[in-house]
């Protein structure tokens, strides 16, 4: 059985890694990520999964991954900081406050099957300075990344508090994938 990451996220292909899993074939889901007006949050990502996963070409005896991770604040869907400007106005937000990180997996099996997992984790950051954003802005470290930062770099020493999974926040809820790919008859250790 041959496993197709529909992702172009290098996050997902290393957190994939650290669980033995190498995919054989890796392609970019090209889809509208917009969310619909008035969608919850937790509808959008199950959509963006499906979706993602339904985007690529899978041949027979070949299963598919996909996976995608929102910043959510109260109702809002923050997403990917594509510029410093918009990173500064994020985190600003995000500062002395709990917002949700929801992350979610699909996989579709080798029968067209297809199954999805969201997994919520809480996150807060301190109460952030100006010249704390400024620092943090300027590692660009937080550039295309949902919500403006990377909890694998150094925006971590400014979280005081985090319930949930560190891997779906990085990108890939790795307890619900390893799942998922089981249940797809795919081999994990
Ligand atoms: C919150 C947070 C997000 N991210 C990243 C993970 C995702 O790559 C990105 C969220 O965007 P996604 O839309 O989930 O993924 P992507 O566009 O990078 O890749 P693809 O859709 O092709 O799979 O933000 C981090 O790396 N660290 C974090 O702490």
């Amino acid at each position: 059985m041959q496993l197709i990451l529909a992702s172009s996220s290098p996050r997902r292909r290393d957190l994939l890694a650290r669980i033995g899993v190498i995919p054989d074939i890796i392609q970019s889901p090209n889809i509208d990520e917009t969310p619909l007006k008035g969608e919850l949050p937790r509808d959008y990502v199950l959509r963006m999964v499906q979706q993602k996963a339904a985007a690529v070409t899978r041949p027979p005896s070949h299963i598919v991954l996909a996976g995608d991770t929102s910043v959510i604040l109260g109702r809002q869907i923050l997403p990917q900081a594509q510029d410093k400007e918009t990173q500064r106005i994020f985190l600003q937000k995000l500062s002395g406050r709990r917002h949700r990180v929801i992350s979610g997996v699909c996989v579709i099996d080798d029968k067209g099957q297809a199954r999805s997992e969201l997994c919520t984790t809480i996150v807060r950051f301190k109460r952030l300075h100006s010249d704390e954003i400024e620092a943090y802005v300027q590692s660009e470290e937080g550039l295309g990344k949902a919500g403006g930062y990377a909890i694998q770099g150094r925006a971590e020493a400014l979280i005081n508090w985090m319930s949930g999974s560190h891997s779906a926040v990085i990108g890939l809820p790795l307890f619900e994938t390893r799942k998922l790919l089981r249940h797809a008859g795919y081999h994990v250790d």
